[in-house]
């Protein structure tokens, strides 16, 4: 039987985290770990070893150089310095994760690997990009987690305003996983019914779209401005990227995808809800917004696309 094998690189407060989830939900068979830092890896090893008694299933972690990555059926990218981030954006990190990420894609390459990459690391949507491009892998194949985490945090902001659970209704946060985000409130359903029409006759629905969409795009300083890092949420986002691909599960969700002609973009990485299975991005989801949400998304992207010519200034230095 093929095992599923997932490498991590980046062993920090998020990859460390997503190591543990890969083993806690049973979606991995082996896991490799990887780090600049090897001894993290050995350690968080050790830690990790020492959980699976308690896991579903078997689990075997292992160091891996990034060239030992090549028989991955993933990898999950987390490297970074979180520390970076406590000026309030996610920009302030690129001066780091690009040069960074610009300087092992090709070993891993060397080794061979052909799976799908799953992008975590900030900014999100320009990392994704230079990751695809670096890589030369098929776009399908090159995934940011992009707004997963944001839609699953205006979900819950959702459900904690209405008091119904996440599972009963559909919404979606676009654009950057950045400050430069947006709810387009005319594709939230609840079990088929439009959010707008029911809004007009359930009180309960009444809310202040305008401060759910903020908790949803700040959440993630309200976690950061306590512990400096952010954690659980990222780490089951990524965890649940990487089992729609493994399962081939052919589920919408969020992420960051290389726009070809939807929505009006093209040529940038940016999120929006797409079907995820076996091949990465099977179809990007493209739904009618109105042209208010669509001028606020253009913006959006216009964002992420200024953020990716300072990336590859950085590259030509
Ligand atoms: N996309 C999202 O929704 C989201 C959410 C949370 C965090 N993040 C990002 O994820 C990244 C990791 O966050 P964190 O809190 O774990 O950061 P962290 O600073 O705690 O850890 C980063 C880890 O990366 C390792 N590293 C650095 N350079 C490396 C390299 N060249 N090769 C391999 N490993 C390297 C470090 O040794 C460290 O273990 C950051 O970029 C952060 O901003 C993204």
């Amino acid at each position: 039987m093929k095992k599923r094998i997932v490498g991590v690189v980046g062993l920090g407060h998020v990859g460390a985290h997503v190591a543990f989830v890969l083993g806690m939900r049973g979606a991995a068979d082996v896991v490799k770990l990887c780090d600049i830092n090897e001894q993290k890896a050995v350690s968080e090893r050790q830690d990790l070893m020492d959980a699976v008694m308690f896991m579903p299933h078997r689990v075997e972690y292992v160091p891996a150089a990034y060239e030992e990555l090549g028989d991955c059926d993933i990898i999950i990218n987390a490297m970074g310095k979180v520390a970076l981030c406590a000026t309030g954006s996610r920009d302030d990190e690129m001066g780091f994760t690009v040069p960074g990420v610009a300087g092992y894609i090709s070993k891993i390459m060397a080794g061979g690997f052909n799976g799908c990459f799953i992008n975590i690391t900030n900014p999100c949507d320009v990392i994704t990009n230079l990751i695809q491009r670096l890589s030369g892998l098929p776009a399908r194949k090159v995934i940011g987690t992009g707004t997963g985490l944001d839609s699953s945090r205006l979900i819950s902001a959702i459900s904690q305003q209405t008091g119904l659970d996440h599972h009963s209704f559909s919404a979606f946060m676009f654009g950057e996983h950045g400050n430069s985000q947006m709810t387009p409130w005319s594709v939230v359903t609840f079990a088929g019914q439009p959010y707008l029409e029911i809004a007009e006759h359930d009180e309960r629905f009444r809310f202040d779209r305008k401060e759910l969409q903020e908790r949803a795009i700040k959440g993630g300083w309200v976690t950061f401005v306590g512990k400096q890092c952010t954690e659980y949420g990222i780490a089951s986002t990524g965890v649940r990227i990487a089992e729609a691909v493994l399962h081939d599960e052919q589920v919408i969700m969020a992420a960051s995808v290389k726009l070809d002609g939807q929505y009006g973009e093209s040529g940038i990485y940016c999120g929006v809800p797409a079907v995820i299975g076996a091949g990465g991005v099977e179809r990007i989801m493209e739904y009618t917004l109105t042209p208010e949400e669509l001028k606020e998304f253009h913006g959006c992207c216009d964002k992420i696309r200024a953020n990716i010519e300072k990336a590859d200034a950085l590259l030509k230095k």
